[in-house]
């Protein structure tokens, strides 16, 4: 876990072998105190240099042992002994630097870093903050203000384009001379500017608006508030009373659990290259995704008229976001045509047209014709049967679900949504190019809405159901936006627009001339149903494009949301008519109904085979509808509530809704209640319907 060897007679060298980032796990620690006191007790050895091997110095601790019992060296005093040793310490740092890893760096005594190592403190994304002195040491090394503005000013002594630890090694030569009290980061006096508590107030209030209630960034600032007001025995002792209530804490399970559900639903390997077809919102996303990556791209479209409209956008959108990224933009990589035949030698195709099934079966038709024998074709359709698509084809095993979601360059989550003849090939191919467009990807099976959408229906549907029973658009994105979401589910209706899901509803017969006029009010297909989404569309009223929707807004396209007296009015209209008395509703029924309602649908889909496990759901939701990551999204949250109560709760609805079959709570809940409420990480063992791909 760390090699130890003597060179340049006189320096003594340690190495962290552990693939694949040398994080410091408890092996790693005990190498490392082991090699630390063989090189204090050599009077050969005159200075130490650490570095990793493969070209990372440290990730940080192991993240997987913060599961389990704590073991081996504690990583505090084995830094605290490094930094008091009396030889030199130098670190070499190349590639990342990072939590317990940038900790190890600060506590020797010169830091040489590669042009393009990477330093930081990332924990506070696993819910905890850096507790083996980093927020004492790194405070004192570069000051208060310093450390607001940027983590760079005065961190390492020297930044090489070579070899870091050959350079380290003859920096260590050089060292050896010289006193090493002012070079103790934890001696040092950390500069504060006058206004420290202004300052922090200020940044309080920031982490607070950007992330209501999540704990890890308030406890960093009560930590840099130690490292500026106290001595360093004592700061470091706050910064262990800090850490000692994260580390427990639901939030630090729940990013945790994040980290590596999103590693374990992206893996795949294979990569390929692809090109477009319809050149609307979506399909410039995606175009824009491909060039990006150094893809070639043939965008095809119907009409002159558009072809030009979407060139030209496609153009801005490149530039701007080559510009933003200080790059040249990859104008060169696009061809536009209105020609299928075009696209007879590509590797990939996506289809991304109208969503109308009969003009997608004529457009993967043509593609049959048209492209060579291997190229995959791909759907971005948001719903409609993937293997109908297939059926057309001349090879539906190359056909596959490519679910992007607006504004496709932007969002990070892609549904790969294998039909039941995908071959393992062609999905793994689709999840190897959503990787490398930096995607997260997520195989899904072929079910109506996939995993998002499928979920998200139970989850409107319980907010409408509340409007009908009393409460305000207001009041129920207030409940969910104290739970943590960034938007309540009225005002994210109101971004993403009410139109589409009015047109789906309609083509389904729930609302316009196909329902049955014998049908009772408020149900439709067996069912209850909540008629003032409908109304709200009715009045030309979509959502924040069109200046109205839940809520309204000071012009089309505004984004500050408004209580609208046209909506109370409109629900108390509609209460009266149908006569329902209003009832006052709490906060945590509205959470319980929606959440609840969503988890449950969960378990359907990883019932059906629909999706791998639950940490995939989780992982769509956090990315593809900003699922609160400290709440560790939809499944991993009802593990956390715990499954009885769950269960209990979805029965007490279930009971006063019988009308509402989502409320009713799924097998799958059932069983691992009955059989003992298992880990997340452990529900796969209790599904018996597995997709074959998943
Ligand atoms: C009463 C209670 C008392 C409480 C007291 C508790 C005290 C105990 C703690 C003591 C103080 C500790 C303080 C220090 C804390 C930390 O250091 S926390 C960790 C901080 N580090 C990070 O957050 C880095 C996380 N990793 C990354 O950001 C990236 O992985 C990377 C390093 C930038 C590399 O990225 P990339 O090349 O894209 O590869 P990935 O796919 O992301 O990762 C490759 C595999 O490596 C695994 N991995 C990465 N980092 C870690 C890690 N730190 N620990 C364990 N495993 C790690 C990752 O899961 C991948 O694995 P596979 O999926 O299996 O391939």
């Amino acid at each position: 876990m760390a090699r130890y060897e003597l060179v340049k007679r006189s320096v003594a060298l340690i190495t962290l072998t552990n693939p694949p980032v040398n994080a410091s796990s408890s092996a790693v620690r005990h190498a490392i105190a082991k090699s630390m006191k063989c090189a204090l007790s050599d009077p050969e050895v005159t200075a130490v240099v650490i570095c990793g091997e493969n070209g990372s110095f440290c990730g940080g601790a192991d993240i997987r042992e913060f599961a389990g019992p704590l073991k081996g060296p504690p990583l505090v005093p084995l830094l605290d002994a490094i930094e008091a040793g009396e030889k030199p310490v130098v670190a070499a740092i190349e590639g990342v630097a990072l939590g317990g890893g940038f900790e190890l760096a600060l506590v020797c005594h010169y830091r040489i870093a590669h042009s393009k190592a990477r330093l930081g403190f990332p924990e506070v994304t696993l819910g905890i903050l850096p507790a083996a002195g980093g927020t004492q040491r790194l405070l004192r090394l570069i000051g208060i203000p310093a450390a607001a503005i940027s983590l760079k000013l005065g961190i390492v002594d020297q930044v090489t384009e070579q070899n870091a630890c050959e350079v380290a090694v003859e920096f260590a030569l050089r060292a050896v001379a010289k006193p090493l009290l002012s070079r103790r980061v934890s001696m040092l006096t950390t500069r504060c500017p006058p206004d420290l508590d202004a300052l922090l107030d200020a940044v309080t209030m920031q982490v607070k608006k950007k992330a209501p209630g999540v704990m890890a960034p308030l406890a960093c600032i009560q930590a840099v508030r130690a490292a500026a007001t106290m001595p360093y025995y004592k700061g470091i002792k706050r910064e262990g009373e800090l850490m000692a209530t994260l580390f427990n804490s639901g939030q630090a399970w729940a990013l945790q659990y994040c980290f590596f559900a999103q590693r374990t639903a992206g893996k795949w390997t294979l990569i390929r290259s692809a090109a477009v077809i319809g050149l609307g919102t979506m399909g410039r996303g995606i175009a824009v995704c491909l060039a990006r990556v150094g893809i070639s791209v043939i965008a095809v479209e119907s009409e002159k008229k558009l072809l030009e409209t979407g060139r030209q956008m496609v153009i801005g959108m490149l530039e701007r976001d080559a510009k933003r990224r200080g790059v040249s933009a990859s104008l060169n990589l696009f061809k536009f045509t209105l020609s299928l035949h075009d696209l007879k030698d590509v590797d990939l195709v996506i289809e991304v047209v109208f969503e109308d099934m009969a003009l997608k079966k004529r457009v993967f038709q043509e593609l049959s014709k048209v492209c060579r024998p291997a190229t995959l074709l791909c759907t971005n359709t948001s719903g409609l049967d993937v293997d109908a698509l297939a059926g057309v084809t001349d090879r539906p095993h190359l056909v596959v679900g490519m679910h992007f979601f607006s504004p496709a360059h932007v969002m990070k989550l892609l549904e790969v949504v294998c039909g039941p003849r995908s071959s393992s090939e062609t999905i793994a191919t689709a999840m190897s190019l959503g990787k490398r467009m930096g995607k997260v990807s997520v195989a899904v099976g072929n079910c109506p809405g996939f995993v998002r959408n499928r979920m998200l229906k139970p989850y409107i549907d319980q907010a409408t159901f509340l409007l009908e029973e009393g409460a305000t658009p207001e009041q129920i994105d207030k409940a969910l936006e104290d739970f943590g979401f960034a938007m309540g589910v009225f005002r994210m209706s109101d971004l993403a627009g009410l139109d589409v899901g009015w047109r789906v509803r309609k083509e389904s017969g729930l609302n316009g001339s196909d329902v049955d006029p014998e049908s009772p009010p408020r149900r439709r297909q067996g069912r209850r149903y909540c008629l003032i989404p409908d109304m709200v569309c009715e009045q030309g009223r979509f959502g924040q494009k069109t200046g109205g929707g839940w809520y309204m807004y000071d012009k089309r396209g505004g984004t500050n949301a408004k209580p609208d007296p046209l909506i109370q009015n409109l629900l108390e209209t509609y209460r009266s008519k149908y006569g329902i008395q209003p009832r006052n509703i709490s906060n945590q029924e509205i959470v319980e109904r929606c959440l609840f309602a969503l988890a449950n649908e969960g378990f359907g889909i990883l019932e059906d085979g629909m999706a791998a496990r639950p940490e995939d759901i989780d992982v769509i939701y956090l990315f593809g509808y900003g699922f609160p990551r400290h709440r560790g999204g939809p499944m991993f949250y009802a593990s956390m509530v715990g499954l009885e109560r769950v269960l209990k709760r979805l029965e007490h609805y279930h009971q006063a809704h019988p009308d509402v079959p989502h409320l009713k709570p799924s097998p799958l809940l059932k069983t691992l209640v009955a059989c003992g409420i298992p880990p997340v990480q452990k529900w796969r063992e209790h599904i018996k319907t597995m997709h074959s791909h998943l």
